[in-house]
């Protein structure tokens, strides 16, 4: 499949002899020697001198002839240095290390085509195709942690390894290398804010925490680059869908996460056998409903969509609103719990864009809903928060009036506040919570959280149209002419006596007070 060549400026390095395709096992090795712990120690430098010298002429000989890059007096620094250059891991956790004489040939990429793992379960170092490798392409692994930014990557490669990389991904133009180093960031940063979730991230947002795998897949995708992350993306897709008991997806995620560590590493590595295992039988997973919110059956997938809806379908993306559509006021991406509020020292990109100018910008609507359960007013008017999921989190205003421009009246436990943009804010002192700085962004409406949403759900079940028709308020017929309550425009009746059944005795009387209110109707009319 390869040949050693010297390649120009590379040294010697494994190059193709045919092509070879992705996910393809390109070599599975045993160690030539093995270093347990730190190379500099008198012991470990001992005992690559003893397993050196144990060597038969020809294994010795190879293992001279190895790349070092490191000045030397006499044997002992001589390989301790070929050590220091070539060795790779040789051991899924831990820092033990080994020579391996074709393995420590490959030469390194950025965007490289093989991928090297330290397979556990056969106890061999192994190289797969990450993509489809060209007859006469070099092979290349990469020597570095892959989500780096060009800068970082030089530096690193210059002072370990004495050479400058050339790689497709260090020779891009200015403008794409910033892109690309822009898309790794970003995949850092979201497993940062997925770390910071913990467990909060899998029980209690679990639709935010997935919009997160979400987002690092399909950069992955624009990178070009599956790689351990991009397994990982899918594995803690598969334990976030299962752990709230969506066995469907949770199977489809592991059969995901099984396929890369396949092509990767190969059907039979440690972690290809136990995410197909888990495929095959998702609630073993040990967290498997310790939450019911996402309950499916394993085989309840959706048959016969296209792919793009499939996916839509796979990563519980939300559909943008149709226009003339009613905005649901229980859909969670437009209405987020207070959990899934963007943290206002991120730039969360679920919530917000880069502008040309390097500032970032809303990159779509979103408001905050919660009841109040008590205010007090010291220097500032403080609320406490009831949330849609039922937690409290203070309300803090720093606008220029401190809150004095809400009227008394208005601010009333039980009453329902409505905050555009909001963010989460950590205080200085106490909880988490919001600070409230533009007047503009907040409305009250006299309802609790509980009859707003109720009134949403009778808003949608009364003023939706569906095949030409709605359904009467007064007595639950459907009809295609029916008349619209001239007062509210919201909900919809036969004739005159059905419209005084919904004013009298399906309590129309308050809820048309309510949705006369442009602000509450404005709630609906969101996009
Ligand atoms: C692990 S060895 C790889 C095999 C090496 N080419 C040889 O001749 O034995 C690492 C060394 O290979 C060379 N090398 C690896 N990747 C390279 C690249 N992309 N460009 C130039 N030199 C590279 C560097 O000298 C580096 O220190």
């Amino acid at each position: 499949m390869y040949a050693l060549q010297d390649i120009p400026g590379r040294g010697t390095s494994l190059v193709a002899i045919e092509k070879i395709s992705k996910g393809t096992r390109i070599l599975s090795e045993e160690a030539l020697i093995t270093i347990s712990g730190p190379a500099g120690s008198e012991r470990v430098r001992k005992s690559i001198c003893q397993q050196v010298e144990a060597l038969g002429e020809s294994q010795r000989r190879a293992f001279l002839s190895l790349h070092n890059i490191h000045p030397y007096k006499n044997d002992a620094e001589q390989y301790l240095g070929i050590v220091r250059t070539v060795s790779l891991p040789a051991e899924a956790v831990g820092d033990q290390a080994a020579i391996f004489l074709e393995a420590c040939r490959i030469n390194h990429a950025c965007d490289n085509n093989a991928q090297k793992n330290w397979n556990e379960r056969i106890k061999r170092h192994t190289v797969h195709a990450m993509r489809d490798i060209n007859k006469g392409e070099e092979i290349t692994i990469t020597y570095l942690s892959p989500l780096k930014s060009r800068k970082a990557r030089q530096s690193i490669l210059q002072e370990r390894f004495g050479f400058t990389c050339l790689c497709r991904l260090c020779s891009l133009a200015p403008e794409q290398s910033q892109e690309s180093d822009r898309r790794l960031q970003e995949i850092l940063r979201l497993d940062g804010a997925i770390d910071q979730l913990g467990t909060e991230g899998i029980l209690v947002s679990p639709l935010r925490t997935i919009r997160y795998f979400d987002q690092q897949v399909r950069l992955y995708n624009v990178q070009g680059r599956e790689d351990v992350g991009f397994a990982d993306a899918f594995v803690n897709a598969a334990q976030l869908a299962i752990a709230n008991s969506d066995l469907a997806r949770g199977r489809i995620f592991a059969e995901r996460a099984a396929s890369v560590w396949k092509t990767t590493r190969g059907g039979d590595s440690p972690q290809a056998i136990k995410h197909a295992a888990l495929a095959r039988d998702p609630s073993k997973y040990e967290l498997y409903g310790v939450s019911t919110k996402w309950k499916t059956k394993v085989d309840e997938v959706p048959q016969g969509l296209e792919p793009s809806d499939f996916e839509d379908w796979l990563w519980k993306r939300e559909k943008p609103k149709q226009p003339g559509q009613l905005a649901d006021l229980r859909n969670r991406t437009t209405f987020p719990a207070f959990i899934d509020l963007p943290n206002e020292n991120d730039v969360d990109p679920d919530f917000y864009e880069s502008s040309d100018t390097g500032t970032s910008r809303p990159r779509r609507y979103w408001c905050f809903l919660g009841e109040i359960m008590d205010f007090a007013t010291l220097h500032h008017l403080e609320m406490e928060i009831k949330d849609v999921n039922g937690g409290t989190i203070p309300l803090h205003f720093y606008t220029g009036g401190r809150g004095s421009e809400l009227a008394p009246a208005q601010v009333q436990r039980g009453y329902t506040v409505a905050i555009s943009y909001a963010n989460c804010h950590v205080f200085v002192y106490g909880e988490p919570g919001i600070r409230h700085e533009d007047p503009e962004m907040i409305k009250i409406f006299p309802l609790s959280l509980d009859k707003l949403l109720a009134l949403n759900d009778q808003v949608h079940q009364f003023s939706t149209e569906l095949d030409g028709m709605r359904m009467c308020h007064g007595c639950g017929k459907k009809a295609a002419s029916l008349q619209r309550c001239a007062k509210c425009s919201s909900f919809w009746y036969c004739d005159r006596a059905c419209q005084v059944i919904g004013w009298n005795k399906k309590g129309h009387k308050a809820d048309c007070k309510l949705l006369k209110n442009p602000d509450l109707r404005g709630l609906f009319s969101l996009h």
